[in-house]
């Protein structure tokens, strides 16, 4: 028998069957006669950089090789229990998906070089000859280095590499109308005025696989001192078994009864392809504009970001399911309203927002490693910030990640962040602006935080909203800061998102108190219990707000909010921030640049 030919394609943030370019060729070449190679080999790596792997090990006296995944600043776990959930059924569900035309799905862990590396290797011992090993590009200065390092893994064993655009973005590549990426406008209107108009900007979607190559006949295994379960179960049981499950925190937020999250999708192509199908049935894409600021329930936006993020699905899919409905083409979605009719406010805002992914993950194409620096893309030297290196400063993070600031809007956001691993973008901002803005804090913590527990963590769309709120990054609004209490009026009126993730606010009915509840009298803490407490005891920053009689009346989602009054920094002092009502004008200078309007929404 003629020895196998095989192709070795590694999968990243690629994870899906459809609309893949390197499934999609492989698929084609093999319904011709003559095909370059025998046998196709897809392979996962857990990446040890990025992710905890000694979970991995074969036995507990054996000791990983690499130093712990954690993140350069604040040492947190890169990847933290949700996403790391959320990856492994993702990988699965493509292995299933991938049996089923023929192929299937090598998983390792460890550094993609190295494993590409003892992969060609152990082939080459067995005389089976990979002919080629093929992966996409992504953007990220680890990403690049794993592309430079399976490069030169492949030359080394005289086999040839090809990288490949992943094409998950809004815009193809190709159709990006500059070529050098210096030339990506800082802002974003400015290059969304480039690419409009968006209906007609995304390219088709490519057709699915039917059939795929054979695995080799003989597969190396994972080498020691690591062992690959054989189940996603167990794979989810080791990626969370390192992790300790306060994640380094010693008042953890706790669930509170009837909580349930806003985010609890299963990972995979198949389930990110469902909740597409279930936003077209259901309408959501279509009210999607009025309803995308909501802070709870499953459906007030699309909750498609953790696919997306890890390409089980593909933007211009998306779109394309979006085209359908506007255009009537299939069934979904025929009852309605708007079936048929077009594009509506609804389905525009989604694809605006998608291209805001595309607009960050081009900006991290242009700034590189300025993603991860204090300065950020501005390359600003002009804040002083606080480092975590003192002690006053390490005691305010930790209650920041606790959720426990005093700041009701906050403190709700980030417990619901540790718990479930999700949040609505309305929530990020204020939490971003708040540890940037309010409290001069080293942004880069609230990104590694981010980064290690949001199930939809995206290195650009992350690092690049945390630059942009902590006003280093591509915000063409000098100062911009989000006044978390006014933002609170103003999306939660009631208090009801709050209440629901800070329950021991529950029984209050007064939004003042809930959003700012160091403002309780020592009855009124005594009745909750909550006397003593930091948050309401001490609360991190006092942002007076003063409730003009017409709150709420425009408040909720999407709305700008009810008629204000004046606020005030209670905490006084050099450097506080002052916000203002609609219609006072700037009272001072906050430490990071002139004081704007209590904040309107920005515009994503
Ligand atoms: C501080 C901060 C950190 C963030 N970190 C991430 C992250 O790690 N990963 C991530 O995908 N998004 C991130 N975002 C953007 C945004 O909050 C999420 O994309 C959104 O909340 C996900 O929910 P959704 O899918 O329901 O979004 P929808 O409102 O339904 O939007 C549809 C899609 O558009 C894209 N999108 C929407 N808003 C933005 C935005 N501001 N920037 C980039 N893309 C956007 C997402 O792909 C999203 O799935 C962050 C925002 C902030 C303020």
């Amino acid at each position: 028998m003629p020895s196998p030919r095989i192709l070795v394609y590694l999968l990243r943030r690629d994870l899906r069957l459809n609309d893949n370019p390197i499934l999609n060729e492989i698929s084609k070449t093999f319904q011709q006669s003559q095909h370059p190679y025998t046998h196709f080999l897809p392979i996962y790596i857990f990446a040890a950089q990025q992710i905890e792997i000694s979970g991995f090990l074969s036995s507990d006296s054996d000791r990983s090789p690499f130093p712990e995944a954690r993140s350069n600043v604040a040492g947190f776990w890169r990847c933290g229990p949700h996403r790391a959930k959320f990856l492994a059924e993702s990988v699965w569900d493509l292995k299933r998906s991938l049996q089923n035309t023929g192929s299937g799905l090598e998983i390792r862990v460890g550094l993609a070089g190295q494993v590409i590396q003892e992969l060609l290797n152990a082939f080459k011992k067995e005389s089976a000859e990979v002919v080629a090993v093929w992966m996409t590009d992504e953007e990220g200065v680890e990403e690049k280095r794993e592309v430079r390092d399976v490069k030169e893994a492949a030359e080394r064993a005289g086999t040839q590499f090809k990288l490949w655009n992943d094409e998950k973005y809004y815009v193809d590549d190709r159709d990006i109308p500059f070529r050098n990426p210096r030339d990506l406008p800082d802002v974003f209107t400015s290059y969304r005025k480039q690419v409009e108009p968006l209906r007609g900007a995304p390219r088709r979607p490519l057709p699915s696989p039917t059939k795929l190559p054979p695995l080799p006949p003989s597969i190396p295994s994972q080498p020691h001192p690591f062992k690959i379960p054989v189940t996603v179960e167990d794979t989810i049981a080791k990626l969370h078994k390192p992790l300790d499950a306060n994640l380094g925190l010693s008042n953890p937020p706790l669930w509170p009864t009837d909580a349930a999250s806003a985010h609890p999708f299963h990972g995979g192509e198949t389930a990110g392809q469902a909740r597409i199908r279930h936003l077209v049935s259901t309408g959501s894409v279509a009210t999607y504009k009025d309803s995308r600021n909501g802070l709870t329930g499953l459906d007030f936006s699309t909750k498609l970001s953790s696919w997306l993020a890890l390409g089980c699905v593909s933007a211009r899919q998306v779109h394309e399911y979006l085209l359908n409905f506007e255009d009537g083409e299939t069934d979904l979605g025929k009852r309605v309203h708007g079936y048929g009719k077009g594009e509506n406010k609804g389905t525009a805002a989604v694809r605006f927002e998608l291209l805001w992914r595309d607009y960050f993950r081009l900006a991290t194409r242009k700034f590189g490693p300025r993603l991860f620096r204090i300065g950020g893309f501005k390359n600003d030297t002009s804040s002083s910030w606080k480092y975590l290196k003192d002690k006053e400063t390490q005691r305010r993070v930790t209650r920041f990640l606790e959720g426990t600031t005093g700041t009701g809007f906050v403190d709700a956001s980030m417990k619901e962040l540790f718990l479930t691993g999700w949040t609505s973008n309305r929530s990020r901002q204020n939490v971003a602006s708040f540890l940037a803005k309010h409290m001069g804090i080293d942004w880069r913590i609230g990104a590694e935080w981010y980064e290690s527990l949001l199930v939809d963590y995206d290195l650009s769309s992350n690092w690049g909203n945390w630059e942009y709120l902590a006003g280093v990054g591509n915000d063409p609004r000098e100062a911009r800061v989000f006044n978390p209490v006014k933002q609170a009026f103003d999306y939660d009126p009631q208090g009801d998102y709050v209440k629901l993730w800070v329950a021991e606010l529950r029984s209050l009915d007064d939004p003042q108190l809930i959003f700012q509840p160091w403002k309780m009298d020592a009855d009124k803490k005594a009745e909750l219990k909550v006397a003593g407490q930091a948050f309401v005891e001490q609360p991190l920053r006092k942002i007076e707000y003063h409730v003009g009689r017409n709150v709420g009346r425009r408040g909720g989602r999407g709305g700008k909010g009810g008629k204000v009054g004046g606020s005030r920094d209670g905490a006084g002092g050099n450097g506080g921030y002052r916000g203002r009502g609609r219609s006072e004008k700037p009272r001072g200078q906050s430490r990071h640049g002139k004081v704007e309007r209590a904040n309107e929404f920005i515009d994503n």
